[in-house]
């Protein structure tokens, strides 16, 4: 389990990190998410123990990450640049990880390296972006680290790696005991991913949200009406979208009230949609975070 309590942090007198607190159960997948400069890189960087907060504690596995720092080899935070790792050769790196996470596991990594079509050897600098994403990842999960914080996985890569990418980090933890931390604003990733999401606002936990429950307590309906679409319905519901007769409305499960307000005006059509977590965040953070 991550706990984080309370932290907060300046940088530069900027008001960076805001007492956030939540915590990551084991073995599940917890998605940050959060506008450009909301603090997700700062966050993660704390809870691996990179950056100290100027109050506040991280308690990994109940130790806590700066009094304890044995306890690092079980993090491990992946960047969302290879910068770091530029001057290192494929087989270097090796020798580096083994010296910071001891049960770096060096069968697994080539085999890995064999599975995803890399070359044994090179410089990790002449790696393609895509590659140096899914290098990073490789490295990570070869560490046998319990703790994997990912910064923005997936930023900037196309369609065919990203999928490529999900898919391996979904596989490590259907097959081992990880928990993994994800920061994005790709809340449709996040969605097929997360068990658990901490949104950020601000350097602070403007809400977190259960996947498991979060879709059971909302319904999206699309209505339509005979003529124009009620003026009632846009003022007190929140309207998903509006096009002439025909709306989407986003209710709470138990709202018989609003259920009431729509069903006053005698639709000509009433049905309940599939629901996506980007529903819910316009909804609830008054479409802020819609930034994918
Ligand atoms: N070393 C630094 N020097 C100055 N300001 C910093 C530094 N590190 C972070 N900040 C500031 O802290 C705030 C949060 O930055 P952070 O990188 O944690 O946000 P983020 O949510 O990860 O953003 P992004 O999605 O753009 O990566 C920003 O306003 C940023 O300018």
């Amino acid at each position: 389990m991550i706990e984080v309590k309370n932290v907060t942090k300046s940088i530069h007198k900027n008001d960076v990190l805001n007492h956030v607190q939540f915590n990551v159960r084991p073995g599940t997948i917890t998605g940050v998410v959060g506008r450009n400069g909301a603090g997700k890189t700062t966050l993660l960087r704390i809870i691996s123990g990179i950056i100290k907060p100027d109050s506040g504690e991280v308690f990994i596995a109940n130790e806590n990450i700066f009094s304890q720092p044995r306890v690092k080899r079980d993090v491990v935070f992946v960047p969302d640049s290879t910068d770091a790792l530029k001057a290192y050769s494929i087989k270097e790196i090796v020798k580096f990880y083994k010296e910071v996470y001891p049960n770096f596991d060096e069968t697994y990594y080539f085999d890995l390296l064999e599975k995803f079509q890399f070359k044994k050897s090179g410089k990790i600098k002449q790696l393609s972006k895509g590659q140096k994403a899914l290098f990073s990842l490789i490295l990570a999960f070869s560490t046998n680290a319990k703790y994997i914080l990912l910064d923005e996985p997936t930023d900037g890569l196309d369609v065919i790696i990203k999928r490529e990418i999900l898919k391996f980090i979904a596989e490590e933890v259907a097959n081992k005991e990880v928990s993994i931390m994800i920061s994005s604003h790709r809340l449709d990733e996040l969605e097929k991913m997360a068990d658990h999401i901490v949104v950020l606002k601000e350097g602070t936990v403007n809400s977190e949200l259960e996947m498991e429950t979060l879709k059971e307590d909302y319904r999206k309906i699309q209505v339509a009406y005979q003529e124009q679409f009620p003026e009632d319905v846009l003022q007190n519901l929140e309207v998903l979208s509006q096009n002439g007769r025909v709306g989407v409305v986003l209710l709470e499960a138990d709202d018989a009230e609003g259920e009431a307000i729509l069903k006053n005006y005698e639709p000509i059509l009433y049905e309940e949609l599939p629901l996506s977590l980007e529903d819910i965040f316009v909804t609830k953070l008054g479409g802020e975070l819609y930034v994918s």
